[in-house]
């Protein structure tokens, strides 16, 4: 009594990216997941922008499934008409009215099946747009504290998953729940006692159901780590095949492949005896139901309650719920996981927009002005201590200091990307709470040493830090960087493509990219963190002289991890353990015998016995 139409591979419960913990590292608040009903809210505010679009899908899909639900009571007529021997003239109408409902019903579900994949297509672009728009306005703090794997596998994993469910399984869960209830009800209306009758078999499908998902969930999950490691196996033994066989490791590699394809070999197996297990009570309660239905037919019958054609009508109706039931059944993990995704989602989605003040200060000029600035990451664990500093307008000042000393965390306040625990920022006078985030994001650009190259062409990522820049800007922005000849000497110039699946930059390009973008951008502040601390020498030496014209014309402060970078600049700003230690040209500090000058003759140093060219020496390790 399987359906014809089982599904032929295994279902595979996902282990919802969503479940509690699940990828969250200790220490780490995710990102917030919605309730059941507020991704009902949200869903359902999605679906009221599209009403007509909504009832249009739904109702022809009724139709559908209502036009299909005629062929029983057809067919049962036909059996009235044999029983009762009124000749084979009189089964052509009820022939022809079969051939008329089978293709009203093939059309009218094809088309409300097309109509829901496309409704649950538009309502996901919704949601994901929304989505976007928050996750991409998210305080980089957050994103931080959550961990950027929280973020990325809400973008890949979740909506990738919501995508196949809406686009396979939907419109199949749709048709059968509407088949299903439909489906009672003419039972219901033949007679309510075959209603009573099927209903007799669903609490063996409640026990299937319940009896599945919690065996299958973890099964599955295992097969998909059990198979990543033996597809890892695979790569690590082939891929080094040469030093496998060098070492004489054959052996060893061989039976660790054996073992670890044994292990998703043996997940599998108990994948397909979970799914045998699935069907095989499935029957079960398909017999329960056919046997309740006959039973009551033959008594309905018996009494003259019912005519035989309507007691066939009722066992059909019970066969047609074979499909539906199943399908149904089959998809609900489906539908729990894509439920879990969606809540994901919307849990972002619904984070409350960033708010900018309603008369958002200006600043006056390129000044930076720190009070008291202090930051504790962890709660009793301060990285600054009541920092201050003032910095001109203009002025290029240099931060340096031991690793962990503070320089980025200084510079990230600054920038507004994390919020200070205690004091405050001032840019050209105003207070950056007072300027709003956009208010920051326009008054103050930070490089940092991640630069990211967006895939497209090189003009359309130079264009981010400036829409509708003229193509003569952006020659202008390469040539400040010096990065016009090599560019100009790609095979599209600045039409490119660049990026992910493009042409490769190398990273000296991409910071000079980034400094373009700066250029474009051109803010009263930048901040170079690092910017050109892993070129390489010769590279390094480039985007030096590339980040000094980027900084003409603005104030600059730059994280400076090679000392000659640092003595360029008007003034250098010595951080310790948080604190600005020393404050002062480089001559004047070199002079003053501090923790500057210490720096300076160890780089020195290091210079003459030709150890060290390019990085600073790091003193004292936090
Ligand atoms: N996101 C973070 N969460 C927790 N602790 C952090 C975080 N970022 C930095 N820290 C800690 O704060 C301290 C200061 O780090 P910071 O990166 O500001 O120093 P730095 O002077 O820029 O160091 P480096 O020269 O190595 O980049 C270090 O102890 C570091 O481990």
């Amino acid at each position: 009594m399987t359906p014809a139409n089982e599904p032929a591979a295994p279902p595979q419960p996902t282990a919802a990216a969503g479940e509690p913990g699940a990828g969250a590292a200790p220490g780490r608040v995710i990102l917030p997941v919605a309730s059941g009903a507020q991704t009902l809210a949200a869903v359902g505010a999605l679906l009221r922008g599209r009403r007509l679009q909504t009832f249009t899908a739904v109702g022809v899909l009724t139709l559908g499934t209502g036009i299909g639900l005629l062929t029983a009571p057809i067919l049962g007529r036909m059996v009235d008409l044999v029983a009762g021997q009124r000749g084979a003239a009189s089964l052509t109408v009820p022939m022809v009215l079969l051939l008329v409902v089978a293709v009203g019903r093939g059309a009218a579900t094809g088309l409300g099946s097309a109509l829901v994949a496309r409704l649950g297509e538009t309502v996901l672009a919704g949601l994901r747009e929304r989505f976007i728009d928050r996750a991409l306005n998210l305080p980089l703090e957050r994103v931080e504290q959550a961990g950027s794997g929280d973020l990325t596998s809400r973008v890949t994993g979740d909506v990738t998953l919501i995508t196949r469910v809406v686009r396979q399984a939907l419109p199949e869960f749709t048709t059968a729940l509407l088949t299903i209830v439909l489906t009672l009800a003419g039972l219901a209306v033949l007679d309510w006692r075959f209603l009573a009758a099927v209903l007799l078999a669903v609490p063996v499908h409640v026990l299937t159901v319940r009896w599945y998902i919690p065996r299958a969930v973890p099964v599955y999950a295992a097969h998909r780590v059990a198979n990543g490691a033996l597809q890892h196996q695979l790569l690590d033994s082939v891929g080094g095949v040469r030093t496998v066989r060098a070492f004489r490791l054959t052996d060893q590699h061989a039976k660790l492949l054996e073992s670890r394809s044994r292990e998703a070999v043996d997940l599998a197996l108990r994948g397909i005896r979970l799914v045998s297990g699935f069907f095989s009570r499935l029957n079960l309660a398909e017999f329960i139901g056919l046997a309740a239905v006959l039973v009551t037919g033959f008594l309905l019958v018996g009494n003259g309650s019912v005519s035989i054609g309507t007691a066939t009508a009722a066992a059909l109706y019970f066969h047609s719920l074979f499909n539906p039931v199943n399908a149904a059944l089959f998809l609900i993990d489906d539908a729990q996981s894509a439920g879990a995704s969606l809540a994901r989602l919307v849990g972002v989605s619904d984070l409350p927009a960033e708010e900018d003040p309603a008369d958002a200060a200006r600043p006056a000029d390129g000044s930076v002005r720190v009070r008291e600035l202090s930051h504790a990451y962890a709660s009793g664990h301060p990285v600054l201590d009541a920092v201050d500093l003032e910095v001109r307008d203009g002025e290029r000042v240099a931060l340096v200091g031991a690793s962990g000393a503070g320089k980025t965390t200084l510079a990230k306040l600054i920038a507004g990307v994390h919020r200070p625990t205690g004091g405050s920022v001032e840019l050209g006078g105003a207070d950056t709470r007072a300027l709003g985030p956009a208010g920051v994001r326009r008054a103050v650009t930070l490089i940092s040493q991640e630069v990211h190259v967006f895939a497209g062409p090189l003009a359309e990522d130079l264009r981010l830090a400036r829409p509708g820049a003229t193509d003569a800007e952006i020659t202008a922005a390469l040539a400040r960087v010096d990065a016009l000849t090599w560019v100009e000497a790609l095979p599209e110039g600045a039409a490119t493509v660049v990026g992910e699946g493009g042409h490769r930059l190398t990273v000296t390009q991409a910071q000079q990219l980034a400094l373009a973008r700066l250029v474009l951008a051109d803010p009263p502040v930048a901040i170079l963190d690092e910017a050109t601390a892993d070129a390489g020498s010769a590279g390094a030496r480039t985007l030096e002289g590339a980040a000094l014209r980027a900084l003409e014309g603005r104030t600059g402060l730059m994280v400076a991890h090679r000392l000659p970078q640092a003595a360029t600049a008007d003034r250098i700003v010595v951080l310790d353990r948080g604190r600005v230690v020393e404050s002062g040209t480089h001559a004047a500090l070199v002079a003053a015998g501090g923790s500057y000058a210490a720096l300076w003759s160890a780089w020195s140093d290091s210079r003459r016995t030709g150890a060290e060219e390019a990085a600073v020496p790091r003193p004292r390790e936090a």
